[in-house]
């Protein structure tokens, strides 16, 4: 069970003098449960890619397989993908429009036709999943702060019970505080749920210490696709693309620099100050 991309190419305005191609032929497997970061400079392709993930967009050329099937089929159900595979827009606060916060997070839910009851059962439980507390349940979405507005946002999409869950930037636009919660949160629902987690960001730093594998894209290509770890070795040429790999792979490779045999694979502030007090202990 799984998401594949098979040879996916799309080009915007084709067929004319403007033509731009967005994604070539991006070859890739998202498994089960897998918690990935995507990550590109503006204009990369992501949010291109992303929306071909559950079939909003269809490829100019190439095949997507969702469970062994091409979604491209002519018999394919679409509704149900959109369903499966949920895609949390950028600023998707923006999208919302009920007059309270329950009222907004039950509107996926009854559009695919469950009982009152299991609507208002789920839209519950999504609310729960991203960590918002029962007094703002009845209130306008207008009168919450940016970062609550965004897991009514998040919490809209989960009601819909994805196997996939998709964030198109989803700390656009936070303060650090409020971009650290945001990701603690859809962390800790993905370690309670299993649930697979495909997040856009451009920043490695902000993703690094929470996802298994980085899918790095450059012009329309992936240009990395592996542990972070890995990926992060390769901080020179993804400086040369506008990316930076996170300051504790630099303050590593500072201590190599001036003769000290760190490791410098290390992903997180603590790692890196264990890493740094071992090879001073010696
Ligand atoms: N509707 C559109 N019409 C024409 N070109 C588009 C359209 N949307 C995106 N593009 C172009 O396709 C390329 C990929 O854009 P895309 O939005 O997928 O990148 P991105 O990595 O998501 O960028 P960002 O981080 O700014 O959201 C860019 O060159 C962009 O200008």
């Amino acid at each position: 069970m799984a998401i594949i991309l098979d040879h996916v190419s799309y080009v915007y305005e084709k067929g004319t003098s403007m033509e731009i191609a967005a994604l070539k032929d991006i070859n890739l497997v998202i498994p089960d449960g897998q918690f990935i970061g995507l990550i590109g400079h503006t204009g990369s392709g992501k949010s291109t890619l992303v929306q071909h993930l559950n079939g909003l967009m269809n490829p100019t050329s190439g095949h997507i397989y969702y469970n062994g099937e091409d979604i491209g089929d002519s018999g394919f159900n679409k509704k149900k993908l959109r369903s499966d595979v949920g895609l949390v827009f950028q600023y998707p606060e923006h999208q919302l429009f009920e007059i309270d916060v329950f009222s907004d997070v039950c509107f996926g839910p009854k559009n695919m036709g469950f009982t009152e009851k299991e609507v208002q059962l789920r839209a519950y439980e999504a609310l729960k999943q991203v960590g918002l507390e029962d007094e703002y349940f009845y209130q306008s979405p207008f009168d919450l702060s940016g970062g609550q507005k965004r897991r009514v946002a998040i919490a809209g999409v989960l009601a819909m019970k994805p196997e996939v869950l998709i964030l198109d930037e989803p700390t656009a636009g936070l303060d650090p505080k409020g971009r650290d919660e945001i990701l603690d949160q859809i962390a800790k629902l993905r370690e309670e749920t299993g649930i697979t987690v495909v997040l856009v960001s451009h920043s490695m730093e902000d993703v690094a210490k929470y996802v298994d594998r980085i899918i790095v894209m450059n012009q329309g290509s992936i240009m990395y696709d592996d542990e972070p770890r890995n990926v992060f070795r390769h901080y020179k040429e993804l400086e040369e693309v506008g990316l930076a790999a996170p300051q504790v792979t630099y303050i590593m490779q500072a201590f190599r620099e001036k003769g000290y045999l760190v490791n410098a694979d290390v992903i997180t502030i603590e790692e890196a100050r264990d890493e740094i007090l071992r090879v001073l202990k010696r």
